[in-house]
């Protein structure tokens, strides 16, 4: 069912003249008035409440408090696949209620990145949420386990103007380093102090008893959780294990970028990666064992394409293969047994060749996409 958010005049009291209140006051009862606004702060058909500013949520935040409920909150930009309604669920089974976030932060995008085209399907999104929350009450629980959707506009989270996305940009930030410099760090110089900063002020504005990430982002929960550590901030960070498609794909919203000729060979990282951990399971600890075969792979790979007609091939470029400590991201030349280990990769695809009539190039035309992964080298327990 299509939704719309449509603001009452009454929200938006203060920007109106004396004249226009009056014809509005006119127009609508009180009651009707009311009436309107919970509804259109509502997805219809569910207790899911919309919130797109920041007092309104404060205020349902403490009457949780004053209840005794836990909240737990789930941020996401949205175009919502099973990899964020995995965490949901998690959030679901361990608090009260649940506040998702949908909100596509732009101080996180590079100037060249793709802010502009980053997929929103805030409709999807709405009905997804929907049938979540049913199946959840299905499972045993209560309808409005999902209890808000967060979805604020940037005049709210930025509320002195957004900053800059340059490097040198002036504004206030939170920088997490040297974690947040970096693997992702080096690539997206910008990245992680969009990130922190956005999450301090959704940390602020839901006061969430816990927050929960996906292990996809495995270097988003490191900068995270030094960030909770570092700020004394009261809440608890869990990471869900990464989603995958049958054919190991990690689940992502860029995915849809792809088209279907490089769907197809999206899977090159996950198989690098995959390459190196056999090489841990079998005992093997230094970064050349481990990221020797992992390497090997990926050229053997690009060769393979490279074979290919160019209507038929696919470039791509690694961006890296790392073998990091866990808690640090900083490489390492031997696994510590006794801490494990993080193997992650990026990889550029790049946009197709030779496009045939018709073929799918994926959303924006098939622009370079890239792709991360991960895996965690479990500690040796002995
Ligand atoms: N495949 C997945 N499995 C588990 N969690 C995931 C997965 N993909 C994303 N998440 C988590 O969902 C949260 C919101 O992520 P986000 O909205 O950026 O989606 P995304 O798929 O990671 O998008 P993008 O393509 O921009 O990386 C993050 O904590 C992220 O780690
Ligand atoms: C955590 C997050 C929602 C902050 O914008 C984003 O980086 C993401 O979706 O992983
Ligand atoms: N999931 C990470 C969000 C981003 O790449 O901007």
């Amino acid at each position: 069912m299509a939704f719309k958010i449509t603001k009452m005049p009454l929200i938006q009291g203060p920007k109106l003249s004396s004249s226009k209140l009056f014809s509005y006051a006119r127009s609508f009862s009180t009651s009707e008035i009311l009436r309107a606004r919970i509804r259109d702060t509502m997805i219809p058909n569910t207790s899911i409440r919309v919130f797109r500013e920041i007092p309104a949520l404060r205020q349902w935040r403490r009457k949780q408090l004053l209840d005794y409920r836990s909240v737990g909150l789930v941020p996401t930009m949205g175009a919502l696949h099973e990899g964020h309604l995995s965490l949901i669920r998690i959030a679901a089974k361990e608090n009260s209620s649940v506040v998702v976030s949908i909100y596509v932060n732009p101080t996180q995008f590079g100037v060249h990145e793709d802010l502009d085209s980053y997929p929103k399907t805030w409709e999807k999104d709405v009905e997804m949420l929907k049938d979540l929350d049913r199946e959840l009450a299905a499972d045993g629980g209560n309808l409005g386990k999902i209890a808000a959707v967060f979805a604020p506009t940037t005049n709210e989270m930025y509320p002195s103007g957004r900053p800059s996305q340059e490097i040198d940009g002036k504004g206030s930030f939170i920088t997490i380093t040297p974690v947040g410099e970096v693997l992702e760090g080096a690539s997206r110089p910008t990245f992680f102090r969009g990130v922190a900063t956005v999450c301090m002020k959704l940390f602020n504005i839901v006061t969430p008893e816990k927050v929960y990430f996906g292990q996809k982002d495995v270097q988003q929960t490191v900068v995270i959780k030094k960030m909770v550590k570092d700020f004394c901030l009261d809440t608890q960070v869990v990471v869900g294990n990464t989603k995958r498609e049958p054919d190991g794909l990690a689940l992502s919203s860029r995915n849809v970028y792809l088209g279907a000729r490089r769907r197809n060979v999206a899977t090159i990282l996950s198989k690098v990666l995959r390459t190196a951990q056999t090489g841990y399971l079998r005992g093997k600890r230094s970064r050349e064992e481990l990221l020797g075969p992992a390497n090997e792979l990926a050229k053997l790979l690009l060769k393979e394409q490279f074979q290919l007609k160019p209507e038929e091939r696919v470039q791509f470029e690694m961006d890296y293969v790392s073998l990091a400590d866990p808690e640090t991201m900083q490489e390492v030349d031997e696994v510590d047994e006794a801490r494990g280990a993080i193997l992650s990769g990026a990889v550029k695809m790049l946009p197709v060749e030779s496009p045939q009539p018709g073929e799918d190039l994926g959303l924006a035309g098939g622009p370079p996409v890239r792709l991360i992964d991960n895996i965690i080298l479990k500690p040796v327990t002995k």
